[in-house]
């Protein structure tokens, strides 16, 4: 997977018909989708529960573009090789999932995954400053996980401006996930983002027999930025 800045789409699968996964990644990806976001609940970090690595390599067949597993789990480490061996090209771990965070994030790469590294809209810039030659990606959350269609946390922002500032010319992308949408989204990328996770604003409106929609939606997104 070779480092790119210019701002990337990368559809949930949350807000997709979880009984056809596999033609609603293939019918978003025809319709201009850059990344899959994959997102793992586990119930106990989270207060929602959705799939495991099962699931991840099922669909890993259908995704030609990237395959973006955010694993909202505790704990993580014993269930990383999990998701490599599923095929996830990028695996994000959040900083709040467990205390051993150097860990969890060499573990990551040891597997030839790109490691990143989630922070919770409670969490500040600061928790990545020592990690920054760990991670490939900082996934700044601007809703509380666990659940797609929340309101997007607009003090946020600031946390991408500083994360960006901080991340200086390392090749580490950010990403934006929760709310995002058209009014939303130039704010972000304007603050240094460009990974766009986005689920119901791609979605809605969609549907496998009728994917234009889909397109309309992520075209929508790519030209507020
Ligand atoms: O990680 C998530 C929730 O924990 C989802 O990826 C995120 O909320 C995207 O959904 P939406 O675009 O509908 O807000």
């Amino acid at each position: 997977m070779k480092f790119d800045r210019s701002v990337k789409i990368a559809p949930s699968i949350l807000s997709a018909d979880f009984a056809n996964f596999g033609a609603e990644i293939e019918a978003v990806e025809a319709q201009g989708a850059d990344w899959i976001h994959v997102d793992v609940m586990d119930g106990h970090f989270v207060p929602n529960i959705t799939f495991g690595p099962a699931t991840c390599a099922a669909i890993r067949p259908h995704i030609k573009t990237v395959m973006d597993v955010h694993l909202m789990i505790a704990p993580v480490d014993p269930y990383i090789q999990a998701f490599a061996d599923a095929g996830a090209d990028v695996i994000t771990a959040h900083v709040e999932a467990g205390p051993h965070i150097h860990r969890t994030l060499q573990a990551i790469r040891a597997t030839g995954a790109k490691a990143g590294l989630a922070l919770n809209p409670g969490t500040p810039a600061e928790a990545a400053a020592p990690l920054l030659d760990l991670v490939d990606l900082i996934c700044v959350m601007t809703v509380n996980p666990g659940f797609g269609g929340q309101k997007f946390i607009h003090s946020c922002v600031q946390k991408v401006t500083e994360l960006r500032e901080m991340i200086g010319d390392r090749e580490v992308h950010i990403e934006i996930d929760g709310g995002v949408d058209p009014t939303t989204a130039p704010l972000v990328v304007a603050a240094g983002a460009d990974v766009l996770v986005a689920g119901s604003a791609v979605f809605k409106g969609g549907s496998v027999e009728n994917p234009a929609p889909y397109g309309e939606n992520i075209r929508a997104i790519r030209a507020s930025v």
